[in-house]
């Protein structure tokens, strides 16, 4: 449940300002009684009641150059994702959009290719207004009858740009540590939630789902004055378990709303992922905790990038409070069972008009 917060909580450890412990012992079964993890686990739990949203820092070992191989050495240890790879995604990101937008045309998003894809700045919607970003949307592989009728919309590959050279390659990396990261996050989400370390695994999201938008928002022109058509992207709730933003360093645009309704900054942190919950884990915590509605605006003249991974459960789960979460908020179960594919598809087809 939201309250009043002011500001965005950040996830520190016993010794040393990062979640490591718990990156550290994700995979031990005892890992609850680790003194660290317990401190990880408190913080989230605190963060998750208060506000939905949190900060942690991205990066467990720092390096000066990237290097693909070095990313696979990196996953071999366990280690969490370096910030030369968090950087390197937003300049290639920003490199794509600098294109004309014949190029970028290029791989245009339809029905036809499982909306993944390229979409100009106003054609996602939200709330029947058109959004002032532009981006590429991509989504875990969905093969055709893999869940039943219901997921036809999203079935297809990726469109990935061939131009910047390494933009798919790249993507794919960090789209993979992503995934490992937030597994980790969630087994710390699943002992605050006062369940077993693998609640939010099996069933539930052992075969989790994926969403990644790459994302720019333009910035306003000079001696022009801001209306409501320059929302970068309108107030929503994001759809699955946990998001992972990696934004610019230097713009202040994201925005997130309290109980009494004010809308709080999410100020850049360096070497950050700005962290939030989604409809899937609201329904699971049984309310104790919000997917918490933010938006963005843009007020700077810079162009802003912003790169979100989104982990979400089992395509086909049906996702329902835990038991856990029922006696401890109050004994009545406030969700109905909803299949998270379903929850997906109808976002995505009013997100996009034909
Ligand atoms: N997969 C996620 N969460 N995407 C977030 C997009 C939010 C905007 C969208 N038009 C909407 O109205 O939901
Ligand atoms: O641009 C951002 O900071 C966040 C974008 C977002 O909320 C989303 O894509 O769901
Ligand atoms: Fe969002």
């Amino acid at each position: 449940m939201a309250t009043d917060f002011k500001s965005i909580p950040l996830i520190v450890a016993f010794h040393g300002a990062d979640i490591s412990p718990l990156l550290a012992n994700w995979d031990d079964p005892n890992m609850a009684e680790d003194k660290g993890v317990a401190e990880v686990v408190r913080q989230l739990d605190q963060a998750c009641r208060e506000a939905g949203f949190f900060y942690v820092i991205s990066l467990t070992i720092s390096s000066a150059s990237f290097s693909i191989r070095q990313c696979i050495v990196i996953k071999q240890k366990g280690h969490g994702i370096p910030d030369s790879l968090v950087k390197e995604v937003r300049s290639v990101t920003r490199k794509f959009f600098d294109l004309p937008y014949e190029e970028k045309t290029k791989i245009k998003l339809s029905a036809a290719t499982g909306y993944r894809g390229y979409q100009r700045v106003g054609e996602n919607i939200t709330k029947g207004i058109p959004d002032m970003h532009e981006a590429i949307d991509c989504y875990r592989e969905v093969k055709q009858g893999m869940y039943g009728a219901f997921s036809n919309p999203l079935e297809g590959c990726n469109e990935w740009p061939t131009n910047p050279p390494n933009f798919r390659h790249l993507m794919e990396v960090y789209i993979s540590l992503c995934t490992d990261l937030s597994r980790k996050i969630m087994r710390g989400i699943a002992l605050a939630l006062g369940g077993s370390v693998d609640e939010l695994e099996g069933k539930r999201a052992g075969d989790p789902f994926w969403v990644f938008r790459i994302i720019g928002y333009p910035g306003v022109s000079c001696g022009h004055d801001m209306a409501n058509s320059d929302i970068g992207c309108g107030a929503h709730t994001d759809y699955g378990l946990l998001t992972l933003v990696n934004q610019d360093d230097d713009i202040t645009a994201l925005q997130v709303r309290n109980l009494s309704g004010e809308w709080i900054s999410a100020v850049p942190i360096p070497g950050t992922f700005v962290c939030n919950i989604g409809d899937m884990l609201k329904i699971l915590s049984n309310g104790l905790y919000e997917s918490t509605l933010h938006r963005v605006i843009n007020k700077s003249p810079k162009y802003r990038v912003c790169v979100a991974y989104f982990y979400e459960p089992n395509f086909n789960a049906a996702i329902e409070p835990l038991d856990v979460c029922i006696e401890n908020s109050g004994g009545t179960k406030k969700f109905e069972a909803a299949v998270y594919g379903k929850h997906l598809v109808s976002k995505i087809l009013t997100n996009f008009v034909d």
